[in-house]
């Protein structure tokens, strides 16, 4: 790759596809939707969106994607998931469905739909541990949180007021970001500029 802008794909089998391509475009990437899994190769980093996993398992899995992508984490391709993308890098779920698969690599337990029904969809400011410029707007939608976190985990943001108070909502390992929220919906992308960040220094 060229230093200065790195191969940037977002999982383009369902979910918001399009708000990644243009936060990761504002953050000085090439962003480009990905289907197949020849398409993985050329990549310097991934971006999994948000949606349904559990409708991404199944497309994941119907499109011979799903060995690729573990393949490709294994390999240390850096991978930012929000929201639905948070569930399919944990390597446990709660409250997912039976047949529901993740692609893995964070060392985390996430809770589908965590929040509940009085809290299906909210909005909460986010301290994020290492961004400059003052709280994250952080918008969740039918959102999982993560339950618990193996020690190779960086916590990057908790909730600090509400009812979830203390809960865990960013976390860190290696390459692998993930977020309960979605920052491509808010016009705000430092959280892709802090991703494509780890990705240029993973292509060094
Ligand atoms: N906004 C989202 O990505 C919602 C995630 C969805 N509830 C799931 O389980 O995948």
């Amino acid at each position: 790759m060229s230093s200065s802008t790195p191969v940037v794909g977002v999982l383009a089998l369902q979910g918001d596809v399009r708000e990644h391509a243009v936060a990761l475009a504002e953050a000085d990437a090439l962003a480009r939707p990905v289907r197949r899994p020849e398409e993985l190769a050329e990549l310097d980093g991934l971006v999994i969106p948000g949606g349904e996993s559990t409708t991404m398992s199944n497309l994941a899995l119907a499109f011979g994607l799903m060995e690729p992508l573990r393949a490709r984490v294994a390999e240390g391709l850096p991978v930012y998931g929000s929201c639905a993308g948070m569930i399919m890098l944990a390597d446990k779920i709660l409250d997912g469905r039976d047949d529901q698969q993740s692609v893995g690599g964070i060392d985390m337990t996430v809770r589908r739909n965590a929040f509940g029904r009085q809290n299906e969809s909210f909005e909460s400011p986010v301290d994020f541990a290492g961004l400059e410029g003052g709280p994250l707007h952080g918008v969740f939608i039918r959102a999982p949180w993560v339950e618990s976190v193996g020690a190779g985990v960086q916590v990057l943001a908790e909730l600090s007021g509400g009812p979830a108070a203390g809960r865990v909502v960013a976390v860190r390992q290696g390459n692998l970001l993930a977020t309960s929220f979605h920052p491509e919906l808010t016009g705000d992308h430092r959280v892709h500029a802090y991703f494509v960040d780890l990705v240029r220094a993973a292509a060094r």
